[in-house]
């Protein structure tokens, strides 16, 4: 006999993310949406989530507070709609999988303390495609050291809020860490000087509907070499986020990350 749908609620169920991961969840056998959430003032809600997100009737009025039963949270929000989440998904034993950047330092903390009473999973990035490319990054800058010039390119949609990315900041952490620098330079304007040894360069772009693109480039005397992640729609991230939906359900409190699931 098949094991029962596990439960999931979505909060940011009206953004690109969340409309993704419902139409995803429907096309899964192995999930059940269960909840949708979306900011508490949203004027949509009380209609039909199904059909907000051109699916149709499914049942499920979109929400600003999580209620029923639910086995798994995911949220795609802004920082202040994850931080509501987390307290609700700690104080009703929900595991919860956070894909929203853009936390300040105390905003982080206050998210990774949920994690004494639930299993927590936040990543700036849920697919498996850029997981690898921080590993690979990681290990290029281990093997090349401070013989290279590291700068991170990230590339988003115009309306994206935060820069940079959760990712560029979790690239540069990693290439940071291998190379033993914490010298982050964001752009360069004006009479800055030759680039000091060590520095790593963090440039946002942000052009049309461009769903993401990170490239790390290691510069040399003589050649370069560009680690490049690109996706072509926002399905990476949200099977990502689903896997990670699967893996966290029933897991024990604590704070959890991709390489938990991915090994
Ligand atoms: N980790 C990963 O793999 C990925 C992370 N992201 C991150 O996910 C987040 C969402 O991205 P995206 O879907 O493109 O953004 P959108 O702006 O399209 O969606 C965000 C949704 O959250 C809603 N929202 C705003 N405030 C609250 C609140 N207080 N409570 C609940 N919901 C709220 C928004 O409503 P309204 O628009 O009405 O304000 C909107 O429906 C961003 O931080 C982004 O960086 C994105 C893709 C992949
Ligand atoms: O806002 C987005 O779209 C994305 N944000 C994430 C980030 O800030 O790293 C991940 C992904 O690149 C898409």
């Amino acid at each position: 006999m098949s094991s029962p749908a596990l439960n999931v609620a979505i909060n940011g169920a009206t953004g690109r993310m969340g409309v993704r991961l419902i139409q995803l969840i429907q096309a899964d056998p192995g999930l059940r949406l269960a909840a949708a959430l979306d900011r508490p003032d949203h004027p949509k809600l009380g209609e039909d989530a199904g059909t907000l997100c051109g699916l149709g009737p499914l049942g499920v009025p979109l929400s600003g507070a999580l209620v029923g039963p639910v086995d798994v949270a995911i949220d795609f929000s802004l920082p202040v709609g994850a931080l509501a989440m987390a307290k609700a998904c700690a104080e009703q034993g929900v595991p919860m999988v956070v894909g929203t950047t853009g936390f300040d330092p105390e905003q982080r903390k206050i998210m990774e303390e949920a994690s004494a009473k639930i299993a927590l999973l936040i990543s700036p990035n849920l697919s498996r495609a850029v997981n690898l490319l921080m590993r690979l990054a990681g290990e290029a800058a281990r093997a090349l050291g401070d013989s290279a010039d590291i700068e991170i390119v990230e590339r988003h949609h115009h309306f994206k809020k935060d820069a940079p990315s959760g990712t560029a900041l979790r690239l540069a952490e990693i290439v940071g860490n291998a190379v033993g620098s914490s010298q982050f330079v964001h752009g360069r304007q004006g009479d800055v000087g030759e680039r000091p040894r060590g520095e790593i360069g963090i440039h946002a772009l942000r052009t049309g509907d461009n769903p993401g693109e990170h490239t790390v480039v290691f510069g040399l005397m003589g050649e370069c070499l560009e680690l490049s992640h690109r996706a072509l729609n926002r399905d990476g991230f949200a099977l990502g986020a689903l896997d990670a939906a699967k893996f966290l359900a029933g897991k024990p409190p604590r704070l959890y990350t991709m390489a938990d699931l991915l090994g």
